[in-house]
């Protein structure tokens, strides 16, 4: 059964407005979007867009603090719990109302010597989110992100977020495995991914180091797809990588990736 391959509207389709995408992506051949942070709509709006599209939402992050202030996430970060929570209840608003099934709970950046103790606040924010998504029938996901894009984030490695979810073994917290961050932070992709592939909740692709369609760059997608459906992954992947130009033209690698859009 080949693996359904959902667009990633904040990277993909920007030649249009935010809310014209949906239908981009579903003219495009897409029958699945994900997107980063939808919060300036209302939901009422963002539904009359899903739905006109005629696509599924899979996919949204949680609001991440204060973006200008430098924050990129809060879960990971000590004294801002009441901030999480309430940010955390509005995704799950969102999600909820919008039919989409897979929350990205990011972790926020986290100076080095501080990580001793954000782990705690890491999990207790995690626990907390987790019994709400067990309840909503959501899938969290903690995705590590790498040190050269993001110096501070608090998860950078594979390993620590397998240690992450493992700790907080619930089966609504997965993993979002971004084959271009874990490229940059190890290599390696077809056997670490293989040895926690139960623990996968997305996956998500883009060509490395550039960032733009998977059909340059180092990493052979469609092997390692094949290897990750081999080793019994199931579930979506997300392109979310920067077009080198405009998104429709480059559209052609994915006849050769042995995905579908349906
Ligand atoms: O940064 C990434 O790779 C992501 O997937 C986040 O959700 C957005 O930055
Ligand atoms: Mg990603």
């Amino acid at each position: 059964m080949p693996l359904r391959l959902t667009a990633n509207i904040s990277f993909m389709f920007t030649e249009q407005p935010f809310l014209e995408r949906f239908g981009a992506a579903a003219k495009a051949g897409f029958g699945a979007v994900e997107c980063h942070w939808p919060y300036e709509f209302p939901v009422e709006t963002l539904q009359a867009a899903i739905s006109a599209a005629g696509v599924k939402l899979t996919g949204l992050n949680m609001p991440v603090g204060d973006k200008a202030a430098g924050d990129f996430g809060l879960a990971a970060v000590a004294g801002r719990e009441a901030e999480f929570r309430t940010a955390f209840d509005l995704a799950v608003r969102y999600a909820t109302a919008l039919g989409c099934p897979m929350i990205h709970v990011l972790a926020g950046n986290v100076a080095d010597d501080q990580h001793g103790g954000a782990i705690g606040t890491y999990i207790a924010n995690l626990r907390h989110a987790a019994a709400i998504a067990e309840k909503q029938k959501l899938t969290l996901l903690i995705e590590p992100i790498n040190r050269r894009d993001a110096p501070n984030y608090f998860l950078s490695t594979l390993e620590e977020a397998v240690a992450v979810a493992a700790t907080l073994s619930s089966p609504a917290v997965k993993i979002m495995a971004d084959l271009y961050h874990l490229q940059i932070m190890g290599g390696d992709l077809v056997t670490r991914l293989a040895d926690c592939v139960d623990l996968i909740g997305h996956v998500q692709v883009a060509g490395v180091p550039a960032r733009a369609e998977p059909d340059q760059g180092e990493v052979n997608l469609r092997f390692v797809l094949d290897a990750l459906v081999a080793a019994g992954y199931a579930g979506l992947v997300g392109a979310e990588y920067r077009p080198r130009g405009r998104t429709e033209d480059g559209l052609g690698w994915i006849a050769t990736s042995g995905l579908t859009l349906g």
